[in-house]
């Protein structure tokens, strides 16, 4: 763990009971101090249950198991807190605890049964903060809500129309907690999600390649990752060349070439090759980091819609401005312009539209699906084309081999050992039902060198000495020039029952071909129905597969529009950047490293359960359940968000005109005026909070359905 030299960290425990600990702590002081960070780091120590703040008192509280190695290995993570948990770029609204908004609340409503004298000071003190905010934000940003809100204060104050102006600031205050609710339980629910599995992961051991689960790596071990594996640890690469992406670190999204004496960091993608690492951290610290960088990614970003009803609502201000002023110097009615300002748009509008995303998003992990922010809700919500990759998402994914087909001169288990011996590391569904077969034949496994992948068509590799391929036609016989037509009626056969065909060769000879068969998720007709009935108008299937498999499989699927065969990484991206080209929103649903081109070239890429690290980490959308019927109430889930958005804007503007309309004619005093509007923006916030957390219909009646992950 790397520790800050330059920030002095004293720690003093507080209190302590056997399964809690409660911790002062003095950089919890730092103003670049990122408790979310933190917290992810103490939620990854074994047997910490919760975690909680009072950032005011500098002070930490931990609920663990109360085991005594466990209590040593938290206060150790105290004590050296990692420098990534201060972040200097970080920016965050003040906190506000249910407490103190009572207290506002209280004192408000009090005020006008409070003695004459206490009046002032208890109202300019209780008005101060939103006093500084207003007056700060003029300055830096120029006119804002902070601005209005500062002003209706104020021009109450000075009227010493005391009671409007706490009533005015406790309903502030009340929005800032509505809002920062519901955002302490999407993350919470969003980080919970996010725990790391343990992963397994290649080492090499007294020169054997061991698969080990990810914690017990230890430092100096040599780490093997091969393409489409996330790097699990830090440090410097001793073997091996490969293409590696960082872009979920550094947000450089072009790959970068590394080789033997190059450094790689932890969370970086291996999108080509295969390298061997010397193990400089590991652990904890660099998981954390890895799930934290995720969600502050996913949390920080502002949609397009959220984005331009901001905009809106800032445009909207200095008109209420203009209007309380002109009312000002038509009528010299000083109430009347503090009763124009009090009213203005921005609040609804810019609270509400964080509110309904943030359930959505909630809503939509509760029924298995996690929708990285309010981006890929919105863009999930205005698509109209669906690519599916077929592999692994409209069918399970999990081949199984049906038939070996030796041409002559070997047994089937020869042939079926040679191609596993050749599979063994690579992480492709069809190396994994190899090697699986093998293994269920109790075959022994033979001495390779050498391994090369080549990603959608197969590998070569030196097994026994001897050069074999294992691949697709493509591969063997065009690319690679041997013979394959001794197999050709024999594939064609095969390929017509919907199965896919390994071919394998040796030393330029062709040994024979084995048969695979994926099976179509029984749910998938159904939900491309349902699909084209949530506003998708075209569904298209991808596949690396042969044209004759591809087609088999669409027969059975009747909501598809069209399929494409035989293609490489790069034509899917392809054919996913013409798609877009032609003016089509468009979602690429995919689970494998073959994909993540297409992924990210997509609106919106959507990821299977249990896909490829790089295709979760490149993905918006990333399926939380074997079950399609997620995908649909995703869909459902996106679509009601931008309602609920719509909806919340829309009566905003409409509620708040009248009441600035009634301001304006003086019917309204200022007292009234606040309160009607702030009434109807926490009617608003309450609406976006309970409309964006109803289950999608889809899962209403399915009681199995919608669990708790
Ligand atoms: N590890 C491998 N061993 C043998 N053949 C492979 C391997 N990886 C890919 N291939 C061959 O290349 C073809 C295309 O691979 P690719 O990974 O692009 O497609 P896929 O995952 O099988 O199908 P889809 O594109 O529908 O996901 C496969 O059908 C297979 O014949
Ligand atoms: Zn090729």
């Amino acid at each position: 763990m790397t520790v800050c030299k330059q920030r002095e960290n004293r720690i003093r425990i507080l209190h302590e009971l056997p399964y809690r600990l409660r911790i002062r702590i003095s950089v919890l002081h730092d103003p670049a101090f990122d408790p979310v960070y933190l917290e992810a780091v103490l939620l990854n120590v074994p047997g910490v249950e919760a975690v909680r703040f009072n950032l005011k008192a500098a002070c930490i509280a931990v609920r663990y198991d109360g085991n005594m190695q466990n209590r040593e290995l938290i206060l150790a993570c105290l004590e050296n807190i990692p420098h990534e948990t201060f972040q200097a770029d970080i920016h965050r609204e003040p906190v506000t605890d249910s407490l103190s908004v009572a207290i506002n609340g209280i004192l408000a409503f009090l005020t006008p049964a409070l003695p004459r004298p206490f009046r002032p000071p208890l109202s300019w003190g209780l008005a101060l903060p939103t006093l500084t905010q207003g007056i700060t934000t003029s300055l830096t940003e120029g006119i804002r809500v902070e601005t209005l809100d500062a002003a209706a204060v104020g021009f109450s104050l000075l009227r010493k129309d005391y009671f409007t102006a706490n009533i005015i600031v406790f309903l502030l205050a009340l929005g800032g907690y509505l809002e920062q609710l519901s955002e302490e339980k999407t993350n919470a629910l969003l980080r919970s999600l996010l725990r790391p599995q343990s992963e397994e992961v290649w080492v090499e051991r007294d020169g054997q390649e061991v698969k080990v689960s990810a914690d017990e790596i230890t430092i100096g071990d040599l780490v093997i990752c091969g393409s489409g594996e996330m790097i699990p640890v830090d440090g410097e690469v001793s073997g091996g060349e490969a293409l590696v992406n960082q872009s979920s670190i550094t947000g450089e999204s072009v790959p970068i070439h590394v080789q033997p004496g190059d450094e790689v960091l932890s969370g970086s993608l291996v999108s080509e090759g295969r390298i061997k690492i010397s193990a400089r951290q590991v652990g904890q610290e660099t998981t954390t980091a890895r799930i934290s960088r995720f969600l502050e990614n996913s949390l920080r970003f502002k949609s397009k819609t959220q984005k331009q009803s901001d905009i809106l609502a800032d445009k909207l201000v200095p008109v209420t401005f203009g209007l309380g002023l002109a009312s000002w110097l038509l009528t010299r009615d000083i109430r009347r312009a503090a009763s124009v300002l009090t009213v203005d748009y921005s609040c609804a509008v810019k609270l509400s539209t964080p509110v309904a995303v943030k359930m959505s998003m909630f809503s939509a992990a509760h029924c298995g699906v996690l929708i990285k922010g309010s981006h890929a809700l919105d863009a999930l919500s205005r698509v109209d084309t669906l690519v599916f990759d077929k592999t692994g998402t409209l069918t399970r994914g999990i081949l199984i081999v049906t038939d070996i087909f030796p041409l002559e001169n070997m047994s089937e288990d020869e042939l079926l050992a040679l191609a596993a011996a050749a599979e063994e590391h690579y992480a492709h569904p069809v190396a994994k039902a190899v090697v699986k077969a093998a293994r269920e034949r109790n075959l022994e496994m033979l001495s390779l060198s050498q391994v090369d992948f080549i990603v959608a068509h197969g590998v070569s590799a030196y097994v026994e000495g001897e050069r074999v391929l294992v691949g697709s036609h493509h591969f063997i016989a065009e690319d690679e020039g041997i013979d394959c037509s001794a197999a050709d009626s024999l594939a064609r056969e095969i390929r017509g029952q919907g199965k896919s065909l390994l071919y394998v060769a040796r030393g330029d000879v062709l040994e024979g071909v084995i048969a695979l068969q994926d099976e179509l998720r029984p749910e998938a007709p159904e939900v491309l129905r349902q699909l084209k009935h949530h506003g998708i108008q075209k569904i298209v299937i991808l596949t690396g597969d042969h044209r004759d498999t591809a087609r088999a499989l669409a027969a059975r699927l009747d909501a598809v529009d069209k399929v494409h065969w035989e293609l490489k990484p790069e034509d899917k991206a392809e054919i996913v950047r013409e798609l877009r080209e032609a003016g089509h929103v468009l979602a690429f649903a995919g689970d494998g490293v073959n994909d993540a081109p297409a992924l990210v070239t997509a609106d919106v890429g959507i990821c299977m359960p249990g896909g490829a690290d790089l295709a979760r980490e490149s993905a918006q959308v990333v399926l939380l359940k074997e079950d399609l019927n997620t995908l649909v109430a995703a869909k459902e889930i996106a679509d009601n968000s931008l309602e609920i958005i719509q909806n919340c804007f829309t009566s905003a503007v409409g509620f708040n005109s009248i009441f600035l309309l009634l301001a304006m004619c003086g019917v309204l005093p200022p007292a009234a005026a606040a309160l009607l509007h702030n009434m109807n923006t926490v009617g608003i916030l309450g609406y976006a909070a309970m409309a964006g957390k109803k289950p999608p219909q889809c899962f209403e009646e399915g009681e199995q359905a919608c669990t708790h992950p």
